[in-house]
């Protein structure tokens, strides 16, 4: 890595500083990208190194500025106390600042992406050409893997974050409570033909597995189902009829043939319906589910997304459990629509929640297909309101598994998510065991820039009516303050929005407005910034900031301006949740 410090001098006194280039002399500055202020050529620096006591920011130095003295030495001893993060520092991971760089504020991409992590993704540099590629999110699924791998994967996602500046979070997906296929012995794949007789059973089996015999979890599967009962795999890959009961095992006829895969769904329906017997009452957090969260808590996970959620409850009970386990530590929960009851229970459970997710893979299985695409409609519009980041996911590039361009119908799929502006969407066996990870992301990426960009050309604001959310009237200022800049924004064309935003809130808000700018959304934590890397619009910085506007505006100005980020007359709305007000102006 290379050590890059630059040294200025003040030329003005205008509160816009403006700094000219200076030689350096020999320091022992951490390598870090850093625009310094002095008002002349300094003498010496130095600094100190203390480790941070928040794990999520950089190491606290002091920098120590010796001036010759010509000139004054106001801003260089203004500045020498303050730490190298709050004088030189602003992170944003550098595929940001090219791509603003190059292409402006208006082609950046709104709609984020999640990643499942898997064998096809693993290693760093397969995690850094997703991060390169745009990935959002990492999402581990804890159905799949040991601890172990995953616990290597968030290690090198972290790298990844420290070394090359990206803000990449990472989701942890419980298993959860569903029924599904053993893992086939270590084979990858079975197939089932037509007509072929083939035993469920709930015994465990010594390796080698019997010839047409598949293990279900499930320890009440043989007691549910019934002589004459559609056994759907995967939602309706491959259907049994179940023809016999004998004690433990339940034999079924193959009616529709295909690919088995390893722990792959099963559900069960009778008459046309899905069958939800006392399956319906296992608990959606198992007690593998309880070890995972403990180590998705143990890690710092960004997210914790909840498989088949039935009530707003769990949510609520994991919070206070999440609570009482972490001190400044925030992990975001995100309910997984996918079952019949969360559908029936939507507007508490997202409420309860900090995100949803349209898991179609397995709502797919549980309603008929038809009624999906209403679903996803719904549950996005719901999010809107409520403020709730909404990833839809699932099949989405399905076929690029296999092949390196998707169909025309998958490319409809991802365009209707974005025009429907989604928050997120989510590959997952397209990243994780596919042969065009990157491709798949690319798609993604492109599909998304282009539609957004349709979106804003054709002007289609829609009047949505976006409900007060807050409970206080403190909440309602913010909100109307978002709502207002986020018009503002649109009525101005102006370049972009500001945030300044210590739990984030204030950026949420503006997120929600969906407007036609990029929203540059300023933290002070990391976690903060990987957290609002999830929802839409937002591009996120780490920033030291005070409660003075002024100075902070004055900050971000000249620290983008000589990264060449935003310049001179860009016009600009900033808001903040430390002062209630809206700011529009030119930039310097
Ligand atoms: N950690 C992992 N280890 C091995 N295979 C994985 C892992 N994560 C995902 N996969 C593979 O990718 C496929 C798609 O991932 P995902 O959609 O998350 O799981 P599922 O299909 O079980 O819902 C999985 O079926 C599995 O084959
Ligand atoms: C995202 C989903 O969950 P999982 O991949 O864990 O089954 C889904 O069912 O669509
Ligand atoms: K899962
Ligand atoms: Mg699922």
């Amino acid at each position: 890595m290379s050590q890059s410090l630059h040294l200025f001098t003040q030329t003005n006194r205008s509160p816009n500083l403006t700094f000219t280039k200076h030689p350096f002399p020999k320091s022992n500055l951490p390598a870090s990208n850093c625009w310094f202020p002095v008002t002349s050529a300094p003498k010496s620096i130095s600094v100190r190194t203390s480790a941070a006591s928040d794990p999520n920011s950089a190491p606290s130095s002091q920098v120590l500025v010796s001036s010759n003295g010509t000139g004054g030495g106001v801003v260089a001893t203004e500045y020498s106390s303050l730490s190298v993060a709050d004088v030189c520092s602003i992170e944003v991971d550098a595929v940001t600042e090219a791509e603003l760089k190059e292409n402006g504020f208006r082609s950046t991409r709104r709609t984020k992406i999640v990643c499942t992590i898997g064998p096809a993704t693993c290693g760093f540099e397969q995690l850094e050409a997703l991060a390169v590629g745009g990935m959002n999110v990492a999402r581990i699924n804890m159905c799949h893997g040991t601890r172990e791998w995953h616990k290597s994967v968030i290690e090198r996602v972290r790298k990844l974050n420290e070394e090359k500046g990206f803000a990449v979070a990472i989701m942890m997906d419980t298993e959860g409570s569903e029924i599904h296929m053993g893992d086939l012995g270590g084979a990858s794949s079975a197939k089932a033909e037509d007509g072929e007789i083939w035993t469920f059973s709930v015994r465990a089996f010594d390796s080698p597995r019997p010839e047409r015999t598949i293990n279900v979890n499930y320890d009440g599967f043989a007691e549910d189902v019934k002589v004459g009962d559609e056994l759907l795999v995967d939602g309706g890959m491959v259907r049994f009829e179940v023809i016999e009961k004998i004690g433990p095992d339940v034999k079924c006829r193959c009616t529709d043939p295909g690919l088995l895969l390893p722990r792959a769904n099963l559900t069960f329906w009778r008459d046309g319906s899905l069958v939800r017997e006392r399956n319906a009452m296992l608990p959606t957090i198992s007690s593998k589910d309880w070890l995972d969260i403990d180590f998705g808590i143990a890690e710092g996970v960004d997210f914790i997304a909840i498989s088949f959620v039935k009530s707003a409850e769990v949510i609520n009970h994991l919070k206070s459990y999440i609570a009482a386990r972490t001190r400044d530590t925030d992990i975001a929960l995100i309910a997984k629509i996918e079952s019949i009851d969360s559908l029936k229970n939507l507007e508490e459970i997202i409420q309860a929640s900090d995100g949803a997710m349209v898991a179609r893979g397995d709502l797919g299985a549980q309603i008929p297909l038809e009624q999906v695409p209403s679903a996803q409609q719904k549950i996005v519009q719901l999010c809107r309101q409520l403020n709730k980041p909404v990833i839809v996911a699932s099949q989405l590039l399905e076929s690029m598994i296999e092949y390196p361009t998707p169909t025309r119908a998958e490319v409809a799929d991802v365009s209707e998510a974005v025009r429907q502006r989604a928050d997120a969407l989510m590959l997952s066996g397209e990243s994780a065991m596919g042969q065009f990870p990157e491709k798949a992301l690319a798609v993604l990426r492109s599909v998304s820039v282009r539609i957004e960009k349709w979106w804003r050309e054709e002007k289609r604001h829609e009047a949505m009516e976006l409900p007060a959310v807050g409970s206080t009237f403190s909440d309602f200022i913010s909100e109307e303050i978002c709502n207002s800049a986020a018009k503002m924004a649109n009525n101005l064309a102006v370049d972009a929005l500001f945030v300044y935003t210590k739990n984030g809130h204030m950026a949420s808000l503006l997120s929600r407005c969906r407007p036609d700018c990029p929203i540059f959304a300023f933290t002070t934590t990391a976690s903060v910034r990987r957290r609002l890397n999830l929802q839409w619009g937002l591009i996120p910085f780490r920033l030291s900031f005070s409660d003075d506007m002024e100075s902070n505006l004055n900050k971000t100005f000249s620290l983008l301006k000589a990264r060449g980020m935003i310049k001179s007359g860009d016009l600009v709305i900033a808001v903040s949740d430390m002062l209630q007000s809206i700011q529009v102006m030119n930039v310097p």
